[in-house]
């Protein structure tokens, strides 16, 4: 068996890309570098995140659209102040075969200049509001730095909703709520811990009003890593597209509605991944696993009877048609040639939740063995309880994940209040929450300073590899505040700033 060949504590990015792979979720696109292949273990995932997340936008009201995959110079130029520090990842088309296009198109590397020209012309009256859209597409972003499975691709899949309110307010209400369905998608389908919070103005997306976001942490490597945005967009979209409607209040005037736009993408799976997998490969949480038990016969010997073989065959049949009716998503694994060892190790690797053994021993106890994914733990389970048992550890399953991610993110998520502990926390695969002025200057200064010197002298290390280590950015302002900011008295944390404080702002290493 070709299992996992590094240990996720001594090679993280290694163990990732290796788990990835042998798991089969990716293959790599090697004709083009940055492009990954998701294949069927990946779109399980993702259809159970989308199926979950559509039915919640639905019942909002948001309803489904597709639009055109490329956008056109002009209507770039309307956003042109902010794309700017976009422009470099624009992939152009510039010919048809062998002819030159007169006007080169850009594919989308996300979809507002596509959509606004055509909100302005739909959207009328304030009886057009609340208005709202969202697609389910991939993108793509040329990316300039090194690429990763899930986490950064130069095209992957999201799904981006656009909408329009009369109020700010009424955008505000759904910014929030967008949020809370991708926490929901981290926590309660990934088992995945996120804070949410607000984007400082230097870390918000510059086309928009403000940015909320959920923020996971990756205990491996102590980094912080965003999960997904739902940004208000303010008027200032609907200034450079035009979208106004009549005011209910006063006739003739026009008001610039108020615009959100939300998106979460395949980098949640990536984020999974990290947090849950382990040195035999994936763990998955049951509720997006695709096979939630994988039944094994064992202890089938050359001197078992064909007759006994087949009446044991029969009876873990039952046991699976057992499992089915109770909703849980079982496979028997019958291939011939395999040892039950070489197919623990390989179901292990594709992170299936809940190994379930039957062999002539356990028939004759009328009991299954078990094996949980996520802990280790074995034991038996009488075949009388399976209906109840093996949902119930499901669920255990699912809820002891989150938990051990939990308390793993909150015993690293650490309130400083003294600068020279800052460096050392970051050291030691923590994130930081300090008092902190929201000066986009004061977040550059930060990173300098907390940008670790390459200090090749360090043990071991030849000269010259020790990457210096990068210095910390600002991840969110908790909306959950910590206590002791004394507003007017506490200063900024940075020691060359000299402001005061406005907020507790979390800060680390990041993706
Ligand atoms: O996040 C989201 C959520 C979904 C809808 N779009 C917003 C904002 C996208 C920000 N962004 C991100 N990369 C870009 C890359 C090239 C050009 C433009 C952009 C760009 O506007």
């Amino acid at each position: 068996i070709i299992g996992i060949t590094v240990s996720k504590a001594e090679n993280f990015p290694q163990w990732y890309q290796e788990v990835v792979l042998k798991a089969e979720m990716i293959e790599y696109y090697t004709e083009i570098s940055g492009f990954f292949i998701m294949r069927p273990a990946t779109m399980y995932i993702w259809n159970t995140i989308r199926k979950w997340f559509q039915e919640r936008i639905e019942a909002m009201g948001v309803d489904e659209t597709s639009f055109p995959m490329f956008l056109s110079q002009k209507s770039l130029e309307k956003e042109k102040d902010h794309v700017e520090g976009f422009a470099p990842e624009l992939a152009w088309v510039t010919k048809a075969g062998d002819k030159d296009l007169d006007v080169p198109v850009a594919v989308r590397p996300t979809s507002e200049a596509v959509m606004y020209p055509y909100y302005s012309k739909w959207i009328r009256s304030h009886r057009d509001l609340p208005f709202r859209l969202n697609q389910w597409n991939s993108v793509v972003r040329w990316e300039a730095k090194q690429t990763t499975p899930f986490l950064r691709a130069r095209e992957f899949l999201w799904q981006e909703g656009h909408t329009a309110h009369l109020t700010e307010k009424q955008a505000g209400e759904e910014v929030l709520q967008i949020l809370e369905l991708y926490a929901g998608i981290y926590e309660q389908l990934l088992a995945v811990p996120v804070v949410r919070g607000r984007k400082t103005e230097a870390e918000k997306f510059a086309g928009g009003y403000y940015t909320t976001t959920v923020e996971g942490y990756i205990p491996s490597n102590g980094r912080g890593i965003q999960g997904a945005t739902s940004h208000c967009l303010g008027q200032n979209f609907s200034k450079m597209f035009d979208i106004t409607v009549e005011d209910p209040n006063e006739k003739g005037k026009h008001i610039h509605v108020w615009q959100n736009s939300w998106g979460l993408s395949t980098r949640v799976i990536g984020v999974m991944v990290m947090i849950h997998g382990d040195d035999k490969g994936l763990v998955l949480p049951p509720r997006i696993a695709k096979i939630q038990s994988i039944l094994i016969p064992v202890g089938l010997t050359a001197k078992m009877s064909a007759e006994d073989k087949e009446k044991h065959l029969k009876h873990l049949d039952e046991i699976y048609q057992t499992l089915k009716k109770a909703g849980v998503r079982a496979e028997v694994d019958l291939r011939d040639g395999y040892t039950p060892a070489w197919k623990f190790n390989d179901w292990e690797l594709k992170g299936v939740p809940l190994r379930i053994e039957f062999g002539p021993k356990d028939a004759a106890k009328d009991v299954v063995s078990y094996a949980r994914r996520d802990t280790g733990e074995k034991g038996t389970i009488p075949i009388a309880e399976l209906t109840t048992k093996v949902p119930e550890m499901l669920e255990t399953i699912q809820q002891d994940m989150y938990n051990r991610a939990e308390a793993a993110y909150r015993e690293h998520r650490l309130k400083i209040t003294k600068w020279e502990e800052v460096v050392p926390a970051l050291d030691a695969k923590n994130v930081v929450i300090i008092p902190h002025c929201l000066v986009p200057e004061c977040e550059e200064k930060i990173k300098e300073l907390t940008a670790g010197r390459s200090d090749d002298a360090a043990e071991n290390v030849p000269e010259g590899q020790k990457a210096p280590s990068m210095g910390m950015k600002s991840l969110c302002i908790p909306f959950e505040q910590p206590e002791g900011l004394v507003k007017g008295e506490t200063k900024c944390l940075n020691p060359e700033c000299g402001r005061l404080a406005e907020q507790w702002c979390m800060f680390g290493r990041s993706y």
